[in-house]
């Protein structure tokens, strides 16, 4: 069986894209007040463009048990009408081994989802719980998009020798470690692309989603240049809202059909100036 990493590589070429898109369905901004619908209609608008899809499993707790069912009926969909896409279950839990456990239990076998983010702060034994399976991918939260990320992951600590390093630095060299079965990747923020270049460079082989474009203002071609692997590929581009909420009206399905294309293809575009493009 394909690890993750490779099954994460065919969906991209199968599309030609590495572009994620976000499933974040918030009542005060969808048009409609169908989820299922809505969401429906994003994935059969945008399913030939993508590699990957991300629900964030926080916008369908808030739903209370509707929210469950449009996430059980999302993913139907998304296998039915998106079969290469891998799907991302952004739920990052974090927590000790025994519950760390059950915790990837639910995300993988009962929600079925291909990949997870998961919130390292724990510790390297608490990341363990989700790596028991070479197909199915842990991303870990490893430098976010958010400002306050400096707070914590940007400090110094000490390294080898007397070097100091970053945490989220740290954190990447831990995870490159350890990351031999080909089912760990890492999230780094779109808004941090000098702290995005340093993870690659430490980690050249590992997946790396990348939040935080459109809406929290990173920059696409950045993202793209330093997140991408010497072949151009294993870059998870993720937007959510720019996507899904690009417009309020009758239309939103091609709308953000509209908006995800023209991400697709500004990463092309990229991957064609920096000579990486597809063949
Ligand atoms: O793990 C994530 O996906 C994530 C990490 C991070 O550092 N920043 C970040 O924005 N995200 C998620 O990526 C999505 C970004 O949404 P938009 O800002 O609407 O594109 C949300 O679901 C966030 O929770």
């Amino acid at each position: 069986m394909p690890t993750f990493t490779e099954r994460l590589r065919t969906a991209s070429e199968t599309a030609r894209s590495l572009l994620c898109v976000g499933l974040d369905p918030d009542p005060a901004r969808m048009p409609i007040a169908d989820t299922i619908e809505f969401n429906r209609s994003i994935v059969s608008a945008t399913a030939d463009l993508v590699c990957a899809f991300k629900p964030n499993l926080a916008f369908y707790e808030a739903l209370g048990l509707l929210g469950w069912r449009a996430l059980e009926k999302t993913v139907q969909h998304i296998r039915a009408e998106a079969p290469h896409a891998i799907i991302i279950g952004d739920c990052k839990r974090g927590d000790i081994d025994s519950s760390a456990a059950a915790y990837a239990t639910a995300m993988f076998d009962v929600w079925g989802f291909d990949g997870v983010t998961v919130n390292p702060w724990g510790g390297m034994d608490t990341v363990e719980p989700w790596l028991t399976k070479p197909e199915k991918g842990a991303f870990i939260w490893c430098r976010g998009s958010n400002r306050g990320a400096a707070d914590i992951q940007d400090l110094a600590v000490s390294g080898v020798g007397n070097l100091t390093q970053p945490v989220y630095l740290r954190l990447a060299r831990r995870s490159q470690q350890r990351a031999s079965q080909g089912n760990l990747g890492l999230v780094v923020g779109a808004t941090a692309p000098q702290q995005l270049a340093d993870v690659r460079r430490i980690c050249p082989d590992l997946p790396l989603l990348i939040p935080g474009i459109g809406a929290q203002g990173g920059d696409l071609a950045d993202s793209v240049r330093c997140g991408v692997d010497s072949l151009g590929r294993l870059a998870v581009i993720n937007a959510s809202r720019s996507v899904i909420y690009a417009s309020a009206g009758a239309d939103y399905a091609s709308a953000a059909r509209h908006a995800a294309s023209g991400l697709r293809d500004d990463i092309n575009s990229t991957l064609d100036a920096i000579g990486l493009g597809w063949q």
